[in-house]
């Protein structure tokens, strides 16, 4: 595929409510998207390091640089032979920095699936037009806050609640939605590598609350730890910050550190590795469910698309473009009894809106190839 330039634009959208987690209080997104543009399509994709390296060790003026000053010259390097499937290998010699990588792979791939004609779920080998969605309840100032945003968000029809725990934050608020909502609600947590092993004995306390899975407690290199956790608690231990690979997929469920994987294509380096770990996941019999990272209706799209695949088995991070904005970048993503369409055009399946876009870009950066 013959590239003629990329534009890397850096836009920010305002969040309809503060999303807290147990590393910080996001008001707004803040990405970069990336455009490729061949003589017949055009490729999108977002970014989805944030500004701050709190979730991880990339951050958004890091990852522009990455990708102008290191990435997109050993793609140039490729010339007429660069397809999505060689974008992995052309980068492997730039250690690490994943989201960087995965932003322009997805980019690249986009614009391939549009000149060919081919959507991004039938690419990737999705088997359902529609994913049910489950949704993200952020730390809150009070359990009434919280428990009318979970009540809000059940009769919007999603099908499960992810409530984000921290010390001091966990048992009252996961004690609370059960004593109002019931036993029979899909509840999970998300600790974003909050606790350490010497709390394994408080968390054994949310074991009679029957969670689906708890996500992340520890620290994303403590593979060790988590599966030491295991032992000490039934709640099906997940794994989001420390699953970047496939092979850090096989080796943490080998050594009994997860049961179940939060696959998010950004954290791992593309569509292509997400797919890696899906299949290695089902291997070992493990379920895994797509992760979110606050992603506009342009990743959400290609999201939608992975968690169409069959061992996307529980309810993923998936939400509506409401959960999270006024405006999206594109249509907006709806629920449909608590299920969202897998898109069915060509690549992602979906169009930025161009005055939405005008209005909400700070800058823009272009790169001939
Ligand atoms: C800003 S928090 C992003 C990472 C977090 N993501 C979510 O909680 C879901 C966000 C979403 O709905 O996209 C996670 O650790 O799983
Ligand atoms: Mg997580």
């Amino acid at each position: 595929m013959r590239i003629e330039n990329i534009e890397l634009r850096r836009v920010t959208l305002p969040l309809v409510t503060p999303f807290r987690t147990s590393f910080g209080t996001a008001n707004e997104r803040e990405t970069t998207l990336v455009r490729v543009v061949t003589a017949n399509a055009e490729g999108w994709a977002e970014c989805a390091a944030e500004p701050d390296p709190l979730y991880s060790s990339e951050f958004l003026d890091g990852a522009d640089l990455v990708i102008r000053d290191h990435l997109i010259p050993r793609l140039q390097a490729l010339g007429d032979r660069l397809t999505a499937e060689h974008v992995a290998t052309a980068l492997a010699p730039v250690k690490g920095h994943p989201m960087s990588k995965a932003v322009l792979e997805t980019a690249i791939l986009d614009a391939q699936l549009k000149e060919t004609g081919v959507s991004f779920g039938g690419y990737l080998g999705a088997v359902h037009e529609l994913v049910p969605a489950g949704v993200s309840v952020g730390i809150m100032d009070s359990i009434d806050e919280m428990l009318d945003a979970v009540e809000e968000y059940l009769a919007e029809g999603y099908l499960r609640i992810k409530l984000k725990i921290e010390p001091g934050w966990d048992l009252v608020p996961v004690r609370a939605v059960r004593e109002r909502f019931g036993d029979d609600i899909l509840l999970q947590v998300d600790a974003n590598t909050a606790y350490t092993l010497a709390d394994a004995r408080h968390l054994a306390r949310l074991d009679p609350f029957d969670l689906l899975l708890m996500e992340q407690p520890l620290k994303e290199d403590d593979i060790l730890g988590h599966a030491a956790l295991a032992r000490l608690i039934t709640t099906p231990i997940c794994l989001d910050e420390s699953i970047e690979s496939a092979r850090d997929a096989a080796a943490a469920i080998s050594l009994g550190a997860c049961s179940i994987i939060n696959v998010k294509p950004a954290r791992v380096g593309g569509y292509l590795e997400a797919r890696r770990i899906h299949d290695v996941a089902a291997a070992h019999g493990v379920p895994v469910w797509c992760g979110g990272m606050l992603e506009t209706g342009i990743g959400r799209a290609a999201n939608v698309a992975l968690a169409g695949l069959p061992n996307f088995v529980l309810p993923g991070d998936t939400s509506a473009s409401s959960r999270y904005y006024e405006q999206d970048l594109t249509e907006p993503f709806v629920l449909e009894n608590g299920h969202l369409r897998v898109p069915t055009g060509p690549g992602i399946g979906v169009d930025v809106l161009p005055d939405v876009l005008a209005d909400l870009t700070s800058s823009t950066t272009n790169i001939t190839f």
